[in-house]
């Protein structure tokens, strides 16, 4: 029965491959055939011809891309029909469906359908597929009366064997789409409405990434029109965990969406200088919109003793009352800074000019006074005394002054006290940190327009139009026609034909770019101050902030939802718990909960999938070192070989103990498994708690949980203890803190080294 139902599969999969490989090749020959237009191809042929290779391109990566798992589901429904579920939609030459997208309709029985609520499926099927060959099938019936009557193999019952497969499976340093596995919270989540903000709150390893990257994928699929033109954007707590993530939306087939940390989402701004916790702190409060509102207004229409300058022998005065009255009106334009400043210039010249024509003999009318006002605006003394008045700003000029000079800061910022403005105090040129770049961002706006994204365009463009004259000129010298047209002139007949920047890059080079969905992960850890600068990127609001307010380690992060969230979002957000742990072993898991509760950290309500006996270690040791090189043999060896280098084994310890640790397993016969480019491609990584959020390991050697808890904070050792898939191996010198008692209890095992 079992082989039969086998081989019946196997088919209806090989099928799915054949139209997939069909796809390929069809598409694999247009795109031939598109390049074979050579050179000889008049320009708008050529824009068009690239245009249309790029969508072929596209095309083929997004079919090699869904090579893994193309078909995963069955459902068998009441009415006698039945649809494969998989990672595309796929249909016959004469329009038959073959397969149904994942995030069609039709396929969301296959996530939520329950014995209680069948959803017209009589039967569910996951198909085990390694590589293209079924090795393994698994059912649940939800008509319990074909059970009864013999009618469906009722040892087939188990519907988690394919989850807890997966959730088993050794770890690769990327983290893999869930598409065959999403469970019902799951997925009610991925589907839940574009239109305004979701909170997802989850304990860790509950998915949350898994969902939200997921649910990109859906609502770029379910409101493609929208989201094409807008785009989506992705903001990750670091690079590092962007690149663990980075393979899941393509193998989803998804490729456009943008992916970003807050530090570097101010176009034109690198922010990679570091700064303690407590400056990041400072910068992240809601209190800088006033400071920076305040530090502007500062810098307009500043009061100065009177100036005179003479203009052809006649006498004007810059007079303050003059520059106080013409800011004022200025300012009441309520236009920001750098264009309210056209506003006071020309009140202002109107002003000299009333006194120069007043000096006159001859009477001059209003409309002729043009030229006195711009030789006014021309003479250098008067241009100094405007400028001096109301000064045009960058945003990073702004900012660096605050910063550069504390007479500035303690006019802009009463609020803060005299330690705190000392703190942020800096010498003129150092690197821009994360914390400074939604300041920046605030400041742009209160500024006004930059032309940043205009100059990003125009550099592109200069780019694009280089690579078009050395094509021109390839055809003008190939064809003979150089006598008839220059290259110059035939790059400006098709200048704006070529192909446009795509909706990802035109948005990531644009501070002003507003995106139709926006998607935060690790969303905990943003200050007050970032979230405006977010909110700004989404107008509409449409949003998913995934978090979870117990693994909060950043000072300027979230301690509650609702009062982060309040000054950009009011009460207009709604909230969506995960509660089951997909990733750690019950025994670790339970354990970093007591944790994390003896330090009253918020956590959220947590089951955990599995069970995984002996998975917790607690081991005290004389000499920290060995005991760390130890376990981190041990959890090599357990790991064992296999052909895909799958598997990897963490060490996390305090920050300060992480070079040392590194050092000291270079020295052993473990150095090879630290090789390996980055942390996410080594075997054995060494890293503290903050580098490992987000991340997860098989196994995890935590160096002196209490160092790690003192240094920063209980949330950092919750994370730490919650990264392991298989085994949490605690290795401590010094006292274990309050929830980590030693050994004790089903599960737990303690050894001596
Ligand atoms: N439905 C599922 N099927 C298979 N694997 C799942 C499922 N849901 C989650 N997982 C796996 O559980 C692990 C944890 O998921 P994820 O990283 O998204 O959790 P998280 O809530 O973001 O965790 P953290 O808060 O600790 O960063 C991942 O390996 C993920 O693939």
């Amino acid at each position: 029965m079992r082989a039969e139902q086998l081989r019946e599969e196997q088919d209806a999969v090989d099928r799915r491959y054949a139209r997939l490989d069909d796809l390929r090749a069809q598409t694999a020959d247009r795109l031939r055939r598109t390049r074979r237009v050579g050179p000889s191809g008049s320009p708008q042929n050529r824009s068009e011809r690239d245009a249309f290779a790029t969508l072929y391109e596209d095309r083929l990566a997004q079919l090699d891309a869904v090579e893994q798992r193309l078909t995963f589901g069955r459902l068998d429904m009441a009415d006698g029909s039945t649809r494969y579920v998989g990672r595309i939609g796929l249909t016959d030459p004469d329009h038959t469906v073959l397969l149904t997208d994942w995030r069609a309709p039709a396929a969301q029985p296959f996530y939520r359908a329950t014995a209680a609520q069948a959803d017209g499926v009589r039967r569910r099927r996951h198909l085990v597929t390694r590589g293209r060959v079924v090795t393994g099938l698994e059912d649940e019936v939800l008509d319990l009366d074909a059970v009864a009557s013999g009618e469906t193999d009722a040892t087939t019952l188990a519907g988690e064997g394919a989850l807890l497969a997966a959730l088993a499976g050794a770890r690769t340093g990327r983290m893999g789409d869930i598409v065959a596995t999403i469970q019902a919270e799951q997925d009610a989540i991925i589907r839940s409405d574009l239109t305004g903000a979701l909170v997802v709150q989850g304990g860790p390893g509950t998915g949350k990434t898994a969902v939200a990257l997921h649910r990109a994928a859906y609502l770029l699929y379910a409101h493609r029109r929208t989201l094409e033109r807008s785009g989506v954007l992705l903001v990750g707590p670091s690079r590092v965990f962007l690149r663990y993530i980075d393979q899941v939306l393509p193998s989803l087939g998804e490729t456009g969406v943008v992916t970003a940390t807050v530090a570097e989402l101010f176009p034109g701004v690198r922010a990679d200088g570091v700064e303690p916790d407590a400056v990041a702190e400072i910068k992240g409060r809601d209190v800088w919109r006033q400071i920076l509102a305040r530090a502007v207004r500062q810098r307009q229409g500043v009061r100065l003793p009177a100036r005179e300058v003479t203009l052809d022998g006649h006498l004007v005065t810059v007079d303050p009352r003059d520059v106080a009255d013409a800011a004022a009106r200025a300012r009441r334009t309520g236009q920001p800074h750098n264009l309210a400043r056209a506003t006071f210039v020309r009140d202002m010249l109107g002003r000299l000019a009333q006194q120069y024509v007043t000096q006159l003999a001859f009477p001059v009318p209003p409309d002729e006074r043009g030229e006195v006002v711009e030789d006014l605006r021309t003479t250098r003394e008067v241009r100094i005394a405007l400028n001096l008045a109301w000064m045009p700003l960058t945003p990073q000029g702004l900012l660096e002054s605050l910063y550069t000079r504390p007479e500035r800061l303690a006019a802009a910022a009463p609020e803060l006290t005299d330690a705190e403005r000392a703190a942020l105090a800096r010498p003129a040129g150092s690197a821009w940190t994360p914390a400074d770049v939604p300041l920046l961002d605030e400041a742009a706006e209160l500024l006004g327009e930059d032309d940043q994204a205009e100059r990003a365009q125009a550099a592109e463009d200069a780019r694009r139009r280089q690579a078009e004259l050395e094509y021109a000129r390839d055809v003008l010298t190939t064809s003979g026609a150089g006598a008839l047209v220059s290259a110059e002139v035939l790059v400006d007949r098709f200048a704006h034909s070529g192909p446009l920047l795509t909706t990802a890059e035109r948005a990531a080079a644009d501070r002003t770019w507003t995106y139709g969905h926006v998607i935060v992960d690790e969303a905990q850890e943003l200050s007050a101050m970032a979230w405006r600068m977010l909110v700004r990127r989404v107008p509409t609001r449409s949003m998913t902030i995934a978090g979870d307010l117990a693994q909060t380690s950043s000072a300027a992060g979230a301690r509650a939802w609702g009062a982060m969230l309040a000054p950009v979002l009011g009460p207009s957000w709604r909230l969506a718990e995960l509660t089951v742990n997909y990733r750690t072993p019950a025994e670790v898991a339970d354990t970093a909960q007591e944790v994390a509760r003896a330090a009253h950290l918020p956590t959220s309500p947590l089951t955990s999938a599995r069970r995984v006996p002996g998975s917790l270690v607690v081991d005290r040791v004389a000499d920290l070192t060995a005991g760390v090189v130890a376990h981190a043999r041990a959890a090599l060896a357990e790991l064992g070989t296999n052909d895909e280098g799958a598997g990897r084994v963490a060490v996390i310890a305090a920050p300060a103990r992480v070079n040392a640790l590194h050092e000291a397993l270079r020295g052993t016969d473990l150095a090879d498994d630290l090789n390996g480019g980055s942390f996410l491609d080594a075997r054995l990584a060494v890293l503290g708690p903050r580098a490992a959020k987000g991340l997860e390991f098989d196994a995890v050697v935590l160096a002196e949980p209490a160092e790690v808890a003192r240094e920063g904070g209980v949330g950092d050792l919750y994370v730490a203890m919650t990264r392991p898939t298989r085994a949490l191996h605690v290795v401590a010198a010094g006292e274990l803190p309050e929830g980590l008692a030693p050994a004790t209890g089903p599960g737990q095992s303690s050894q001596a080294t």
